[in-house]
């Protein structure tokens, strides 16, 4: 039965390119490059589940692609395996070294071949499994602090590069008087709460290229990708108008009656050394929110 996997076979032979896809065509959707080049070429439109390389190429050879691939968080996690005339012990080590997950010799046997490819597949989308749930935050849906963590630091690192482009802002925000509201109506309405603030978060995002996470129990951070301060400080208003709208009774909320939440907002900025600078900025801003009565917006600037 074919499924959707997507295969890329790399190998300047058209003979081995043909005898592979008869051995997969029937179960994956397998597309072919004819150098190491042209295969990064097509990896960076669109990536594959899995890549069947050989290493003797004349312009770039197999090991050199599994480097440049390991090299990049994008495609590092892009199982690889070699398939090469090169059969000596050392050679086959060097490709395992070079980060290929197995190494088959030709000429190869075409059961073999789909064996391994089957079981490869099978341990990447357990292991893509694993990635999304060591990221997610399990209550709300939301990415939690280890995702956030790593986002803030690849937009960091970003801005290094290109100190031209608009930085990142943040917004921290945090549920208004939430032990009450536990106190007052248990802590699996709590959990409720909770993730119906998470769905107006959510849902207020411009892009993909934002992210929403879980920073701690009661307050959460939006990561906003080249955003000025300006901008910042409207989502984090609309938000803060959303989640009033919901009215979400909260009698321990004193003369509001409905759960609302604070917020800060502060932008990365190029003095900046660390992600706790700008953390602390949004901070300080969401405590002054805290301090100057509650359910409203303040921006560090
Ligand atoms: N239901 C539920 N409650 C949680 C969870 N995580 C943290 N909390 C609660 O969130 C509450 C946070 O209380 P505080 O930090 O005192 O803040 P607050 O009552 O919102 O007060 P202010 O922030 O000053 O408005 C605590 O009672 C925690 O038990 C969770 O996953 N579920």
């Amino acid at each position: 039965m074919k499924n959707d996997s997507y295969i890329l076979v790399v190998d300047d032979q058209m003979a081995n390119i043909e005898s592979l896809g008869e051995s997969l065509a029937d179960q994956y959707d397998v597309r072919f490059a004819l150098s190491g080049q042209s295969a990064l070429e097509v990896i960076a439109k669109s990536k594959p589940d899995l890549i069947l390389l050989d290493i003797m190429m004349p312009d770039m050879n197999g090991y050199e692609v599994c480097r440049v691939l390991q090299s990049h968080p994008d495609t590092a996690q892009i199982p690889v395996i070699f398939i090469t005339a090169l059969a000596t012990p050392e050679e086959e080590t060097q490709g395992l070294d070079a980060g290929a997950v197995d190494y088959i010799v030709k000429p190869f046997n075409p059961s073999i071949v789909r064996a391994r490819v089957r079981n490869h597949l099978a341990l990447k989308y357990a292991n893509d499994q694993l990635r999304v749930l060591s990221l997610t935050d399990s209550l709300t849906g939301l990415a939690n602090r280890r995702h956030l963590f790593e986002r803030l630091s690849s937009e960091i690192e970003h801005l290094q590069a290109k100190p031209e482009t608009e930085p990142f802002a943040i917004i921290l925000i945090d549920i208004d008087y939430f032990k009450r509201y536990n106190d007052t109506y248990g802590h699996v309405a709590g959990d409720f709460c909770l993730q119906r603030v998470a769905g107006v978060i959510r849902s207020a995002l411009r892009s993909p290229a934002d992210l929403t996470a879980r920073y701690g129990g009661e307050e959460f951070c939006c990561l906003l990708h080249q955003a000025t301060l300006d901008e910042a400080r409207q989502i984090a208003e609309r938000i803060s108008q959303s989640v009033a709208d919901l009215e979400i009774p909260h009698l321990g909320a004193y003369e509001r009656q409905f759960v609302t939440v604070s917020a800060g907002v502060a932008q990365w900025q190029p003095h900046m050394a660390h992600i706790e600078s700008v953390l602390q900025a949004a901070d300080e801003a969401l405590y002054a929110a805290k301090a100057t009565g509650r359910n409203k917006v303040v921006c560090k600037v």
